[in-house]
């Protein structure tokens, strides 16, 4: 994994491409992007950012991470719109993405085709550990998957999963640390049995 990339021609030359930033809660993911989308800003790069219309947790229209770094982004309904919105656009940044429709692989492609670089960040699982939405399509066609870590709030290692720790059964359930903590696999097996003896 290569988190602080130094690679600047991808932020000032115009070259199609698809990264995608994945992992749990809390493992990073809006910060990552954050940093790439302001980097590019200031590369002159001409940057549009989307969100999913749903995720209004900590803004309407911005994109907020947990540590309260922020870019102003357009929320949107259905991944159809990013096509619409991106024309003279060189860099194209996705949050949340697991919230989209599946047709959001399709778009990412032909925006990297027509040469725009896009940034996805995502859920790359559920709170069950089933692979999110679009991100499993989304990381088979990226030119470049960065899979980042939150810690594991029980024991200190790296997490890989979000565990819900409210009852609630909806895949779509938005929320914070008072619904999910980022647990490692072994902690992660052993809450969902100590939930069920
Ligand atoms: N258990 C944790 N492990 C790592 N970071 C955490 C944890 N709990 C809270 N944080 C905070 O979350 C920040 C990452 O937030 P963010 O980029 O919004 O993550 P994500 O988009 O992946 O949910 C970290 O910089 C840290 O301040
Ligand atoms: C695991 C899981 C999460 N969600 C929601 C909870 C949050 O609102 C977002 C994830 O935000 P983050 O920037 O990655 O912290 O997704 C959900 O709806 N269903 C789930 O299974
Ligand atoms: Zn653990």
């Amino acid at each position: 994994m290569v988190i602080f990339s130094e690679d600047h021609i991808l932020e000032t030359r115009k070259r199609g491409r698809i990264e995608v930033i994945c992992g749990s809660m809390f493992s990073g993911k809006t910060e990552e992007l954050i940093r790439r989308l302001k980097r590019a800003k200031f590369a002159r790069q001409r940057v549009e950012i989307y969100k999913p219309a749903i995720d209004i947790r900590y803004s309407e229209e911005d994109v907020v991470s947990h540590d309260s770094n922020s870019i102003s982004s357009t929320p949107i309904e259905s991944s159809a719109s990013i096509l619409l919105f991106s024309s003279d656009i060189d860099v194209v940044g996705i949050d949340e993405a697991q919230f989209f429709d599946k047709g959001l692989a399709d778009v990412c492609s032909k925006l990297a085709d027509s040469g725009v670089r896009v940034i996805i960040a995502g859920l790359d699982m559920d709170y069950k550990g089933v692979p999110f939405g679009p991100m499993p399509d989304l990381c088979a066609i990226a030119d470049e998957v960065t899979k980042v870590h939150a810690i594991c709030v029980k024991c200190g290692q790296l997490a890989y999963i979000s565990h819900r720790i409210v009852k609630n059964d909806k895949r779509v359930l938005l929320g914070e640390k008072d619904e999910y903590e980022p647990l490692c696999r072994e902690c992660y097996n052993k809450a969902l049995k100590e939930s069920t003896d």
